[in-house]
């Protein structure tokens, strides 16, 4: 056998490998592998856990699924009714391991950054120490790319990154002056910062910035862990909050959630990362597991872009379930 076959059937084995893994798994290998063969979330236990946006969707999953664990819980975000439902159900998924003074309730805005220090001082104050700060809170869009207005750059981008950057530094400083230069820092970022996808411009650049800049601070502060999670379609109420094109304006609909994760595997998923640091995952159902792993091989990316037409990708975004003002 000469060296073009022996070369040409491992590449067929190894594409072989890999569709398999597109069409089975619902999130990257690594983390599939680390779900099943990992260090368990129970390695968590006992540690602060801040999640921002902790009062729905993936940020009260990952919460819950913490909780489960016996992981000590500071939650945030804006409806302090919510938080204190989502600290009830931490409570009781915690079987016992948690007691009311373990889950800590801070309401806050992020986008007020002048009050980040006074809230991480609350953290401080109750617990005496954070061990990992989860960014979690932002808000979606769907926006044509050429209507959107300049205001709504400026705002998604003041909420999904200058927000997260600036919470995250206070707490890195924390990790790096008095916490012996250990910590971990996670972000839910988005397919959509790995790959392009339409009527979402704006938060794509956004989830992009965000990837940029956590994988600067990994390579800045090896001793930081920095978990980058990156999760496709959710079941979650998103879209009810999610920026359109026009300032102050909110996409206000509920979506119908056939072909989505759900948030509580999302939860899951994004635990596992947390406890074995993975410092970068995606997950998402057929076929966007496939898209994102195309993504990453130019050669295969450029094909699929002849292949896949807007609505299509559009179709894959939206779980299936378009509804008829985005098509
Ligand atoms: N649902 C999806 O399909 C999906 C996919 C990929 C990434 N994400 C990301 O997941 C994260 C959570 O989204 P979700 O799907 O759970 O939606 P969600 O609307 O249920 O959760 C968003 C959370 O952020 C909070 N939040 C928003 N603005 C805030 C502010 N100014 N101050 C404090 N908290 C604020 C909300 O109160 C809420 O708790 C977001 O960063 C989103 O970009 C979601």
């Amino acid at each position: 056998m000469g060296f073009l076959e022996i070369f040409g059937g491992a590449f067929l084995l190894y594409y072989f490998f890999y569709v398999l893994l597109w069409i089975f798994l619902d999130c990257n290998f690594a983390l599939w592998f680390k779900s099943c063969f990992g260090v368990s979330i129970s390695t968590l236990r006992g540690q602060v856990v801040w999640i921002t946006g902790a009062s729905s969707g993936i940020g009260r999953a990952l919460a819950l699924n913490l909780a489960k664990h016996g992981v000590k819980l500071v939650l945030s975000a804006r409806r302090l009714n919510l938080l204190e439902e989502v600290k009830e159900d931490c409570l009781f998924d915690s079987c016992g391991l948690l007691s009311t003074k373990d889950v800590l309730i801070l309401p806050m805005d992020i986008l007020k950054l002048e009050e980040h220090e006074k809230h991480f001082k609350k953290v401080l104050d109750h617990f005496g120490r954070l061990d990992i700060l989860v960014n979690n809170a932002g808000r979606s869009q769907r926006a044509n790319w050429e209507e959107i207005h300049t205001q709504v750059d400026r705002d998604l981008f003041e909420l999904d990154v200058f927000s997260v950057l600036h919470l995250s530094r206070v707490v890195v400083r924390y990790f790096l002056e008095q916490n012996g230069g250990h910590g971990h820092v996670a972000i839910t970022s988005s397919v959509a910062g790995l790959a392009y996808v339409p009527s979402s411009a704006t938060y794509c650049a956004a989830k992009h910035a965000v990837n940029a800049y956590f994988g600067c601070l990994v390579v800045e502060q090896p001793s930081i862990n920095v978990t980058v999670f990156n999760p496709g379609p959710v079941a979650t109420e998103f879209l009810l909050e999610a920026f359109t094109n026009k300032p102050d304006e909110k996409v206000g609909k509920s979506i119908q959630n056939r072909h989505r994760l759900t948030a509580e595997r999302c939860g899951f998923l994004f635990a596992v990362a947390l406890a074995n640091k993975i410092e970068l995952s995606w997950c998402g159902r057929f076929p966007v597991n496939m898209l994102v792993y195309i993504s990453r091989h130019s050669l295969l990316l450029n094909a699929v872009r002849y292949l896949l037409t807007k609505k299509t990708l559009q179709k894959i975004r939206e779980g299936n379930t378009l509804q008829k003002q985005n098509e």
